[in-house]
């Protein structure tokens, strides 16, 4: 995977768009300038009613999206569990399983906005690329992903002009999400906001599924790969995959289209977790360690009904730390002879 630097966005809206205005991740609301904002009126003042955004301008749109990261309830990150080292020794830390979903999150005219971006972006869109285990070999082989197709949104002017709203929400995301979990979590999982890397990917209706995988299998060798915190935002319809009954009761038989995130191992939530791909649902999770799949998506009457998904890896800080796979965790879901998969 490629990791993105700092993604300048150009914003053309003004009527002086000759004289672009660039707005940089790590400075836009990020980590210095929007401490305790929650519900506080300018001034100290009392609370006024706030105008709806502005979404016909960039700066209307990020600030709607940082809003809504600040509205956001993603305190089950910071749940802590008791742990089995490997020495047998039982330690408190924050649960390698903790999932936060949160729905509603953009509202119905951005996302939907932003479908339209995703879906004008198919025509450069390509097979996605997957690892898995080969028996015959003893080695770990890239393959393609039947049915799913997949592009890294760039920033920088020409990928800012292809799909402005998605490059706004990465980088609102990225500066504004890490900086509210930050707070909220031990050094060892901190993230940074200038950088991510990202996917954009359509199941295209066939029956096509992701294998059981964790994102970052890369804690006990020297990868490379910092990816830490996984965002994925689903962008469909609001309401659509709206099965009774509604998460975290959601099963994967109470709907036709499939296309389930299935986590596994997760506490009180029985073997399997599903999470229904909701449009305008954000599901958040440890890269590091989570077991997760998808079942067969499908589209049954038709393109709208196609999986879209845009997922966000956030990146560990200098402080951060990639956790090494649970070897329990290993040999349960992927059998002695490793036959892991990676996302
Ligand atoms: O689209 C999803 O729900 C999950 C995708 C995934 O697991 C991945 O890209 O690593
Ligand atoms: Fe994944």
């Amino acid at each position: 995977f490629n990791t993105i630097g700092t993604l300048n966005i150009i914003s053309n809206h003004r009527s002086d768009a000759r004289l672009p205005t660039t707005l940089y991740a790590g400075g836009f609301g990020g980590s210095t300038k929007s401490k305790n904002n929650k519900g506080k009126a300018k001034g100290g003042g009392r609370l006024k009613k706030k105008a709806p955004p502005n979404l016909f301008t960039p700066e209307g749109r990020m600030e709607h999206i940082k809003e809504r990261i600040y509205a956001a309830d993603v305190s089950p990150l910071a749940k802590l569990s008791l742990q089995k080292l490997p020495d047998g020794e039982l330690s408190l830390d924050i649960d390698p399983n903790a999932i936060a979903v949160v729905d509603n999150f953009l509202g119905e005219e951005l996302i939907t906005a932003m479908r339209k971006e995703a879906e004008s972006l198919l025509p450069s869109m390509v097979p996605s690329q997957s690892t898995r285990w080969d028996e015959e070999t003893q080695s770990v082989v890239a393959y393609e992903k039947k049915g799913v197709l997949s592009t890294q949104i760039e920033g920088g002017t020409a990928g800012y002009e292809k799909s402005p709203r998605l490059v706004e929400y990465i980088v609102t995301l990225t500066a504004n999400l890490s900086h509210k979990l930050n707070q909220i979590l031990p050094d060892d999982c901190h993230l940074t906001g200038d950088e991510q890397t990202n996917k954009l990917a359509v199941c295209l209706g066939d029956g096509s599924y992701y294998d059981k995988h964790i994102d970052n299998l890369g804690g006990t060798s020297d990868s490379g790969d910092r990816r830490k915190l996984t965002a994925l935002l689903y962008i469909q319809p609001p309401g659509s995959h709206c099965g009774q009954p509604a998460y975290p009761h959601e099963k994967v038989e109470d709907d036709p289209r499939g296309g389930y995130f299935r986590a596994y191992d997760v506490p009180e939530m029985g073997e399997v977790t599903c999470i229904a791909p909701r449009g305008d649902r954000l599901v958040v999770f440890w890269s590091d360690s989570l077991v997760h799949d998808v079942s067969p998506s499908f589209a049954p009457n038709g393109h709208d009904e196609r999986r879209w998904a845009l997922t966000l890896w956030f990146i560990a800080d200098k402080a951060g730390k990639i956790r090494a796979t649970d070897s329990q965790v290993e040999e349960r879901h992927f059998g002695a002879n490793t036959g892991i998969g990676k996302g």
